[in-house]
């Protein structure tokens, strides 16, 4: 392969992107894929300080925005880019996407905030959509053990998904609904992504 991938897995909080983001990272690792799997927000310093506030009380909305911009240009400099170079598959736990939705619903134009991601990101070969109600989401957090944090508020994710759910009729994009046992969606996703592979 000479030619990097990037994947990128979205939807709300509690729908199964870290756990599908994982497993697919190992089915593809099973392949022969050269894969790396990361998140946004990143541990970088904006990361960080983005993490701190889903504990304490968010930012103001155009520090937050602010700073997740920052996060993800030092993501795409430091790993995305080169990674895709390389010619390795870039699994993403998060990417911009989210800043559509999130800040999306905290006021910002979605439209807007994807023109200046793009200005600095690759857009992804294919954005997975995990998707489940909030009610569904939130109880799945509840069973983690979590807490709900200050993104997690019910009326917030709702308006959030209905950003992500817009999103469905791109053609890079794929809605795939998580509510079924965590097999099945896995075999549903990785169905998707050799398609994509054999493009
Ligand atoms: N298909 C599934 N069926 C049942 N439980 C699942 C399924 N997929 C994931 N889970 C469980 O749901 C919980 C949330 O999953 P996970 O942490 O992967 O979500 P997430 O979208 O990454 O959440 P966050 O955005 O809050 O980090 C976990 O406890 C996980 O084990
Ligand atoms: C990338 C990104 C993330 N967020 C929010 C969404 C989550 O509630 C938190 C923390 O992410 P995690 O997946 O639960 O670890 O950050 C956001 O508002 N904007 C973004 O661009």
């Amino acid at each position: 392969m000479n030619q990097g991938y990037c994947i990128a897995f979205e939807g709300i909080d509690g729908t199964g992107k870290s756990t599908h983001s994982n497993r697919l990272a190992q089915s593809l690792r099973e392949k022969g894929y050269e894969v790396v799997v990361d998140h946004e927000p990143t541990n970088g310093p904006w990361g960080r300080k983005l993490r701190e506030s889903a504990a304490t009380g968010r930012l103001s909305s155009e520090q937050e925005l602010e700073y997740f911009l920052n996060d993800r240009k030092q993501h795409v400099e430091e790993l995305i880019q080169p990674s895709m170079a390389a010619g390795k598959i870039v699994i993403l736990d998060r990417y911009y996407f989210s800043t559509m939705a999130y800040q999306g619903a905290r006021g910002f134009d979605p439209v807007e905030i994807r023109k200046m991601n793009e200005e600095f990101a690759p857009v992804p070969d294919l954005v997975v959509i995990m998707d489940l109600t909030v009610d569904d989401a939130l109880a799945r957090i509840g069973a983690r053990g979590d807490i709900a944090n200050e993104f997690e508020k019910r009326d917030n994710l709702e308006k959030c998904r209905e950003i992500f759910l817009g999103l469905v009729p791109e053609k890079f994009v794929r809605l795939v609904s998580s509510n079924a046992p965590e097999a099945e969606v896995s075999a549903r996703i990785d169905t998707l992504v050799d398609q994509l592979l054999a493009d």
